[in-house]
Parts: structure tokens; sequence; C-alpha cells
């Protein structure tokens, strides 16, 4: 199963989080978010990972321009980008085509049923879908979970991670409900905003090896 810990923001943290077991590390390219750091502070981390076991190091935007992503790229070589706001299958498209090798992730926010069907439309233009919880403020990072019993018949064309909420505590009754390729998470294993809690981290591993 994938595990991805968004929000890094701290080189150490980012070691130490990764030697723990994260398959991916999530930085927050949003200026609007507690938890954005710069492409040079993302480089800098990026820099004090190990080269063997390497977790994917995942650029997180909300509508941005091709430029934005380009620029964030050539300081900081990101293995992939996560797409958090209303970004179109036409946009996404064309950042599979100026960027090939990198794993586009597109995330929505739940606040319906029927949202879920939107991904349908995205299924051919990126590898990986994300579901979080909708907040009328907040575009993520919000510590709020979805209903997990409406994404039961969920069962799209592409690899999906859970999002929304997710912490040690609740985790295991979550995927107890559903199956999806890997989890994300940020403020639930946080002391504050982009501060990771390292022993909320360790109980989280522990949970996960306590599945059957
Ligand atoms: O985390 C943020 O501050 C954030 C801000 C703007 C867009 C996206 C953001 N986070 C995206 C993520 O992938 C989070 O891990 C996801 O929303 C889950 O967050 P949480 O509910 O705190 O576990």
């Amino acid at each position: 199963m994938r595990v991805k810990i968004c929000g890094i923001t701290q080189p150490a943290q980012a070691q130490a989080i990764a030697a723990l077991g994260a398959t991916a590390l999530g930085f927050i390219c949003v200026s609007a978010s507690p938890r954005y750091i710069t492409p040079e502070q993302i480089q800098a981390i990026l820099a004090a990972l190990p080269t063997a076991n390497r977790p994917d190091c995942i650029g997180v935007f909300a509508n941005p321009t091709l430029a934005e992503i380009a620029t964030t790229l050539a300081i900081a070589p990101l293995s992939a980008i996560q797409l958090h706001g209303q970004e179109t299958p036409q946009f996404c498209q064309q950042l599979r085509q100026q960027f090939p090798h990198l794993e586009l992730i597109k995330a929505f926010r739940i606040s319906s049923i029927e949202t879920l069907a939107q991904t349908a439309a995205y299924a051919t233009v990126v590898d990986t879908l994300l579901l979080d919880a909708y907040h009328p403020q907040q575009l993520g990072g919000t510590g709020q979970t979805l209903d997990w019993r409406s994404l039961k018949s969920f069962q799209p064309q592409k690899p999906w991670l859970l999002a929304g909420g997710l912490n040690p505590g609740n985790i295991l009754t979550a995927l107890q409900q559903l199956s999806p390729a890997g989890i994300d998470l940020s403020s639930g294993v946080e002391r504050s905003p982009g501060d990771k809690d390292l022993d909320l981290v360790v109980q989280l591993f522990e949970q996960l090896r306590h599945r059957a």
C-alpha cells in the first residue's frame, strides 16, 4: 500500500518519515496554505533524502499554470504532481504531454456522491486519483474525513488514494471499509500545520502492520 505523508516542510522530518516507511512525501506548493514551502525549500529537502529506497516526491498544486509547474520542477526535481484545484482534463493532458515522466495525480474534494462521477473524465489523462474531503474555505489539509461508506461502490479505472482526516486512530476503520491503492495523511500526523509529529507517524505504521 502507498503511504503518502503530506505537508512536509523540514528536511529532518522528511528523512525520518521516509525511514519510517512512507512511500511518498507531499510538498504544498499552494501559497495560501500554512504548509506552503518554496521550490528552493523543496529542493533542499529532496537533497537531504537518500537515493536508495527514495520515496515519491509529490508537489501539490491548486489551479497552477504550466509555467508555474515548470518553474518549480526546474528547481526541485519532483517525481509527481498532484492537482488539488479545479483543473480540467484538458489541462491534465497538456501537463502530461509537457512532463511525460511525472506521475500525475488528480485530487477530488468529495462534497456529494455526484462528485465521484466526475473522476471518470480524468481516467485517460492522469495516473492516479485522490479522494479528499470537501471544505468550503480550505482546498486541503482540512482534517475532515469523508463518508467512507458512500465510497464503497467507487471502482475507478485508475488507482486511487484515500485522503481526508486520516490518523492512526481511524486508519484501520477506514481500511476495513475501503480498499484504496494508498492513503494520504497530513493533519492527522501533525503537531501543527507543517510540523509533523513523528510519534504519530510511528503509530500509523504500527497500525498498518496490524492489518490482516
Ligand atoms: O495540506 C494543505 O495545506 C493543502 C492546501 C491546499 C491544497 C492541498 C493541501 N493538501 C493536500 C493533501 O494532499 C492533504 O494531504 C490532504 O488534503 C489530506 O489532508 P488531511 O485531511 O489534513 O490529512
